[in-house]
């Protein structure tokens, strides 16, 4: 109806923001590498896309694992989340490699939120690792290892989807 104020995002919802750089993306992936070093080792990572791409790349470097595959799956329209659409599965070569239950396996993705991506790619992968960089307490049960935790009603903006910007001063009403 017109007049009716739309709908909320859930980065609006969200409230709080959590701006991440460069930097410290990088430095929480090899955090998370640590980590993962004692559990592995894996035949292959898996990328949940498109966030899962940047932190699989790094994790799989430090890790020494060469062969990296794709589940393409969309969820959010930019910050509202939808039915979740599986647009590619998991190789045939990586199901092979995981003996069709993913162990040996590990899944990577940037966060968990509500946990529904997660949970739909474990259960194509039940025997598989499951790590992310960050989690919210929805979905972390969902998630073997990850680095750090944020409150349900935290936005993280990854570097990939914010530019260097003006700030005005505190004193001019800036938040
Ligand atoms: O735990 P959930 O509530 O399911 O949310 C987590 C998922 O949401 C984001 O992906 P998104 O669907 O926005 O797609 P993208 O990775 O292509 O940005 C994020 O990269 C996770 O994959
Ligand atoms: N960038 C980003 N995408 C998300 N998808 C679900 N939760 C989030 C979040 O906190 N940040
Ligand atoms: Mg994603």
């Amino acid at each position: 109806m017109a007049g009716e104020a739309p709908e909320p995002s859930a980065q609006e919802r969200a409230g709080k923001a959590f701006p991440v750089s460069w930097d410290q993306f990088h430095r929480d992936c090899r955090a998370l590498t640590w980590r993962l070093n004692e559990v592995g080792p894996f035949h292959a990572v898996i990328a949940i896309t498109r966030g899962g791409l940047v932190p699989a790349a790094i994790v799989a470097r430090e890790l020494g694992v060469r062969v990296i595959d794709t589940v393409c799956i969309a969820s959010y329209d930019h910050t509202k989340q939808g039915d979740l659409h599986v647009l590619k599965g998991i190789s045939e070569a990586a199901m092979k490699l995981g003996g069709g239950t993913g162990k040996g396996l590990l899944i990577v993705d940037d966060l968990v939120d509500t946990g529904k991506t997660g949970k739909l790619v474990r259960e194509m992968l039940p025997d598989a690792h499951f790590a992310t960089v960050y989690a919210k307490p929805k979905g972390r049960p969902l998630v073997d290892t990850f680095i750090t935790e944020v409150s349900q009603d935290t936005w993280i903006f990854f570097p990939w989807d914010t530019a260097l910007s003006y700030h005005p001063p505190l004193r001019d009403g800036a938040a």
